[in-house]
This record gives structure tokens, C-alpha cells and sequence, in this order.
């Protein structure tokens, strides 16, 4: 499994800027407040509102990977709530992204696990299927392949495809430094009279 920066070591918003502004999930937001994720991306198509494919996918994925789910954009059945995200949490999963929905969100804070979705509704989801794991999917509009890196924090998520994660490690570094040294010139502003 590729080694990628540990969540949080990274601005997904400076990971962004460094691949020209683009690869973010689109409307696809934290469920709690400081949540971060990093890892590289289990991927799962799901019907809309169903989550066997999750359960599914619970059977091989690996420690640090990221669970991620194209489930339509669905906002009217959670795919994930407390159970599913305790089973991700015994697992030691990176985090769960859905282009979907969620519930038992007070829980899911206190869990712990990083999960950012669409939206958020009681509704509970079917679970007969059809769904994929392991192809090629999207996520708010952003391609995603198995292994590509996926990182979340408080802006939302980003999705750098496998080949160009050093590349981007060193462009956001150099961009870094780069804030650093507006934001110095920032605080050294007075007013005008
Ligand atoms: O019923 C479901 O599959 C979703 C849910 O609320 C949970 O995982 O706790
Ligand atoms: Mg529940």
C-alpha cells in the first residue's frame, strides 16, 4: 500500500491549488467538525439509498484504506450510520466518503471515524444490491481510481489520482511556504490615514 501524508499534514485546500484548483468532491462535506482523512481509495458503485455494497466491501478492505462511494448522489436514505461506521472504526479504516447520505450523526462525532457525505437524513437504506467494488467510480463529480489518494479535513475532500501524488506532495509544500510568507507580509499591514 502506497505511504501517503498522514491526515491532517496537509491543507486540502493548498492540495488542491496544486493541481491547478481542481480534483475536489463537489457538495461533499464533513459530518463533524475537525475530521480529517487521508489514505488511498477503496472504491464501492452502489445503487442509490443502498448500502450492501458497503457491507461488502467490509469484507476485504484494509487498514488506512479510504472507503469510498459513489452511491448517486442520493440524498434520501442514509447509506452509513453508528453500526456501519463502528464496524469501519474495529477495522481501522482512513475514513468513508459518500456521494450520499448519512445518519446517527451525534454518534458518529463521538466515534471518531472521519466520514464526509452529501447529506445528512433518518431515512435508513435498502440492502439488496446491485453495487461494484474495486472500479472506477466518481465522487462529486471527481474521477476516482482504487489507490488513489483521497484526503479530508474541515474544506471538504480532495482526490489525487495515484500517478501524481509526489508531484503534488511537493507542489502544495512549495505553495506552504509560499502562504507562509503572505501571511507574515499580511501581518505586517497597517492602516492607512
Ligand atoms: O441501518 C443502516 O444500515 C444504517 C444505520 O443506521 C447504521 O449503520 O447504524
Ligand atoms: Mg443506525
Amino acid at each position: 500500500m502506497h505511504d501517503y501524508p498522514p491526515p491532517g499534514a496537509l491543507p486540502v485546500a493548498t492540495v488542491s491549488d496544486a493541481m491547478d484548483r481542481f480534483g475536489v468532491a463537489a457538495g461533499i462535506r464533513p459530518l463533524w467538525s475537525g475530521a480529517v482523512l487521508s489514505g488511498p481509495a477503496f472504491t464501492v458503485w452502489t445503487r442509490p439509498g443502498d448500502n450492501k455494497g458497503l457491507h461488502a466491501a467490509f469484507e476485504s478492505i484494509r487498514r488506512g484504506e479510504v472507503l469510498v462511494v459513489n452511491g448517486g448522489g442520493d440524498e434520501t436514505r442514509a447509506l452509513i450510520g453508528e453500526l456501519v461506521v463502528q464496524k469501519a472504526k474495529a477495522l481501522k479504516i482512513g475514513g468513508i466518503v459518500l456521494d450520499g447520505a448519512a445518519r446517527d450523526v451525534t454518534e458518529l462525532a463521538g466515534l471518531g471515524v472521519p466520514v464526509f457525505a452529501r447529506a445528512i437524513t433518518p431515512a435508513g437504506p435498502w440492502k439488496t444490491g446491485p453495487f461494484r467494488t474495486g472500479g472506477p467510480i466518481a465522487v462529486g463529480g471527481v474521477p476516482v481510481m482504487p489507490g488513489d489518494w483521497v484526503l479530508g479535513d474541515d474544506d471538504g475532500v480532495a482526490v489525487v489520482p495515484f500517478g501524481q501524488v509526489d508531484e503534488v506532495v511537493e507542489t502544495t509544500r512549495r505553495l506552504i511556504e509560499g502562504e507562509a510568507e503572505r501571511r507574515a507580509a499580511n501581518q505586517r499591514l497597517v492602516p492607512r490615514v
